[in-house]
């Protein structure tokens, strides 16, 4: 499939990672180092798509007061950029990285204000860009001006044009999405603890996590990828059953987009016409490269490969 796959992100942060030896929350934490780079869901989705070959186009909501490191991460991997500038600056998310036990702590912060023209106007760009069939990743929080109409109107228009919609979002953004039958998505991706938060309870086991899948698919949803972090990620299909995929043994230099890697890999699988287990196994290779690395990026295509070789799938 040689059309471009379109990546939406109306929530797009700078991202400012700083490494700590430890966190100690309520105390002075000394740094070790930080470093910025242009995130969002969806721009992590479309740079790694982009570093893999597969063409794509990235669009949505930026603050044009700093859109000067995005524009330039678009240009150096050749994406067509696609996003609306609107007064005001992109939101900085704060990923507070601790050597000692390796995790992340995100402080993100709510987003650009957002004028009442901004949804006509992408509407209208979809109108444009997407044909039949094309694949479409909406990823992301909402700004607070959208929170209230949220996704929908997106997938409505999707809809109508007959894309393939890859979402990933969570809390009320998913919870709205998933009230109504309308106007599925063909794949989501929460994690488990997005997927708990939905459904309001625990899903202690993998049987748990597969069974809310499988209900999921049921309901019109052909694809549910649950990524379940060093668990690996469980993927749950109405045509290719259901599958976990081990993740690889490595360690982790950053988690932030480690999920934005996933979704990228098992879409560049489904864009070169590869099955849903293949997919999965492409997405687990690609979050395992993106984790040795700070920032939306894949190291040469080897690299991906010899760890796309060591990636094993149970059927489930
Ligand atoms: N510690 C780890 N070791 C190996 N693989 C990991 C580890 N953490 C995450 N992964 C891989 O990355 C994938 C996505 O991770 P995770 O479930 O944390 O995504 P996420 O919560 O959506 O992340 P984000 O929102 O930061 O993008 C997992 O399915 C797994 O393959
Ligand atoms: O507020 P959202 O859209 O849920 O999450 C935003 C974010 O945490 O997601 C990416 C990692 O997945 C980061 O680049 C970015 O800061």
């Amino acid at each position: 499939m040689s059309r471009q796959v379109l990546t939406i992100t109306l929530n797009p942060a700078l991202d400012h990672t700083i490494r700590l030896a430890s966190l100690e929350v309520g105390r002075v934490n000394v740094a070790q180092d930080a470093a910025q780079t242009p995130g969002g869901k969806g721009v992590n989705v479309a740079s790694c798509l982009a570093d893999w070959g597969v063409p794509v186009m990235a669009s949505g909501l930026l603050g044009r007061d700093n859109a000067g490191a995005f524009a330039s991460l678009f240009e150096g991997k050749g994406i067509a950029d696609r996003f609306l500038r609107l007064p005001g600056s992109t939101r900085t998310n704060i990923k507070l990285v601790a050597q000692d036990t390796l995790d992340t702590t995100d402080v993100n912060l709510p987003g650009v204000d957002v004028p009442d023209s901004a949804l006509p106007q992408l509407i209208e760009q979809l109108q444009h860009l997407v044909e039949d069939g094309q694949i479409v990743v909406l990823a992301g929080s909402l700004p607070p001006a959208l929170q209230a109409v949220g996704y929908l109107p997106l997938l409505r228009e999707l809809k109508a044009l007959g894309a393939e919609v890859v979402l990933d979002t969570s809390g009320e953004a998913l919870a709205q999405v998933l009230a109504q039958d309308e106007a599925l998505p063909a794949m989501i991706k929460p994690n488990r603890h997005e997927l708990e938060e939905w459904l309001g309870r625990a899903l202690p086991s993998i049987a748990d996590i597969a069974a809310e899948a499988r209900r999921l698919n049921q309901r019109g949803i052909a694809t549910v990828v649950v990524s379940l972090g060093g668990d690996g990620a469980l993927l749950s299909t109405r045509q290719d059953g259901c599958w976990l995929a081990s993740p690889l043994r490595i360690t982790p230099l950053s988690t932030v987009g480690a999920g934005d890697a996933l979704v990228a890999g098992m879409v560049a699988a489904r864009h070169a016409d590869q099955s849903w287990p293949q997919a999965l196994r492409l997405g687990t290779a690609f979050a395992a490269a993106k984790l040795q690395r700070l920032g939306p990026h894949l190291p040469p295509r080897a690299e991906v490969k010899a760890l796309l070789e060591q990636v094993q799938l149970q059927a489930v």
